[in-house]
């Protein structure tokens, strides 16, 4: 200690940017690092140096995906174990490998300081809360001694190429709140052949998505100047399938989604989230019948958007604040933009024009076809669940024939896919159960639609 004492500011700044130097000589007098580094700092501050302390400081905003990255990155190398004030929280997004544990808890860093050591420099890890607006937001700053980011730099590419690691095989899911993007979850990519719709119209979008994203394809568009984006609208019942098959598309793109709820938006922030995207992704727009933009043109071509605005008798988002969006400067090149809904022919003309969307796919309740599908995809064994060569053979005859016993028994473009999943899923142990149960589930379930469709007549009638 008294050694240290005698150490002239200068030669601690010097020793404080190189990796370890004088540091490491003097580490030992002390219990910890942070102990180590607070002592300089501390000296620093008493002998009045004239000059500042000279750092480098790199700021990282709470709702960019760097805090996720930098974040991840504490977390893995242990070092909210340094911070002094910690946060916890239920995790709820990463994978545990004990699916049993409840509420598995996931600590940080809270508000405060701590000091780490990154490939033998020492740094600083710092969170504060800042004024935006009206509330009070995170901030990170990872600060080193010297002018040079070099190091910081450094830092931020290793937390992305760990965190992108740590994303391969996944889909991350953004959903908005209020006018900003947030994480919500990254989900295993779901492959195309877990969605079954009818082959000829898969095939169909799969194939203009693949020639999109040809490389000759983006320069036909550069030198067409026509921006380089694509629409598709998906549009059927409820439990077809639009969302999870846009899920697979951006897992098999390799790319992230971004979904929008139209109901829940208004103008002013579908533009601000429109603004906020980024290059190269999925956007999602679901429901897009049930905003402003159920609100025909008419037959009256020459309909001035301001006309659409002042017809809109409620906040949400209008036909033109949406077509804004889609068609404006906002409107990132580079991204596919997919809207769903279960009412198509609510939509606009000018939504669902060529350029807007270039094409749509019909999503419809089951058919034969699908049904048979849709059990083998359930029932069929894991390759290697067969139990033996030979014993193959003879499953999948088996399954087969259920397959389509179970087929039969059920009606044609009565029920959807997501119900067909769910009255499987109750007798997943058993596959000759589903068949055997299958007359008395379409029974009731007709039962309870025409119940439904009674109650939602009378409603009508008496509004
Ligand atoms: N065609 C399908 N193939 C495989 N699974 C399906 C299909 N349709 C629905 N499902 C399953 O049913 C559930 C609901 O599907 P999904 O949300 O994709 O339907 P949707 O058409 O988007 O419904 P909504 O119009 O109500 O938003 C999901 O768990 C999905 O896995």
């Amino acid at each position: 200690m008294t050694l240290l004492s005698n150490v002239s500011p200068p030669l601690i700044q010097e020793a404080l940017s190189q990796p370890m130097s004088i540091l490491d000589l003097f580490l030992p007098g002390f219990s910890n690092i942070t102990n180590a580094a607070n002592w300089f700092i501390d000296h620093f501050k008493s002998q009045d140096l004239g000059s500042p302390l000279q750092a480098s400081t790199l700021r990282i905003k709470r709702h960019d995906e760097t805090y996720d990255m930098i974040q991840a990155w504490v977390s893995n190398h242990g070092l909210d174990d340094a911070a002094r004030c910690i946060r916890a929280k239920v995790n709820t997004k990463r994978r545990t490998h004990d699916a049993r544990t409840k509420k598995p808890l996931q600590y940080g860093p809270w508000e405060g300081a701590f000091y780490f050591w990154y490939r033998r420099y020492l740094l600083s890890y710092k969170t504060t809360l800042v004024d935006v607006g009206f509330h009070k937001e995170e901030q990170i700053s990872i600060t080193c001694v010297g002018r040079s980011s070099q190091i910081l730099k450094c830092l931020m590419e290793d937390c992305r190429r760990e965190y992108l690691d740590g994303l391969k095989n996944k889909t991350t899911i953004y959903v908005h709140r209020e006018n900003h993007w947030k994480k919500e979850k990254a989900v295993d990519a779901r492959p195309l052949t877990t969605v079954i719709l009818d082959e000829e119209q898969k095939g169909q979008l799969l194939n203009d998505i693949d020639k999109f994203l040809d490389p000759d394809t983006k320069i036909r568009y550069s030198n067409h100047s026509i921006p380089y984006k694509r629409g598709y609208l998906l549009h059927g019942p409820p439990g077809t399938g639009k969302t999870s098959f846009s899920l697979s598309i951006a897992g098999a793109l390799d790319m992230d989604i971004y979904v929008v709820s139209i109901p829940s938006m208004d103008d002013e922030k579908l533009n601000d989230l429109f603004g906020a995207l980024p290059d190269k992704c999925v956007v999602l727009l679901e429901d897009i019948d049930a905003a402003g933009a159920t609100w025909s043109r008419g037959s009256d071509a020459e309909d001035s958007d301001s006309d659409l605005e002042t017809r809109s008798p409620k906040k949400g988002v209008t036909l033109s604040g949406l077509l804004n969006v889609l068609d404006g400067v906002s409107s990132q090149d580079d991204r596919i933009l997919i809207m769903t809904t279960n009412h198509p022919e609510k939509l606009d003309d000018a939504l669902t024009r060529p350029g807007r969307v270039d094409l749509k796919i019909a999503f419809q309740l089951a058919n034969r076809s699908m049904a048979n599908k849709i059990y083998q995809f359930m029932f069929r064994q894991p390759e290697y669940d067969h139990g033996g060569i030979g014993q193959q053979g003879k499953q999948d005859e088996m399954m087969e024939e259920l397959a389509k016993t179970f087929t039969e028994k059920v009606p044609e473009f009565v029920f959807s896919p997501a119900e067909v999943i769910a009255y499987l899923q109750q007798h997943w142990d058993s596959p000759t159960d589903a068949v055997k149960h299958c007359d008395q589930w379409v029974d009731d379930l007709y039962k309870e639609k025409k119940v439904k469709k009674r109650a939602i007549g009378k409603g009508a009638r008496q509004g």
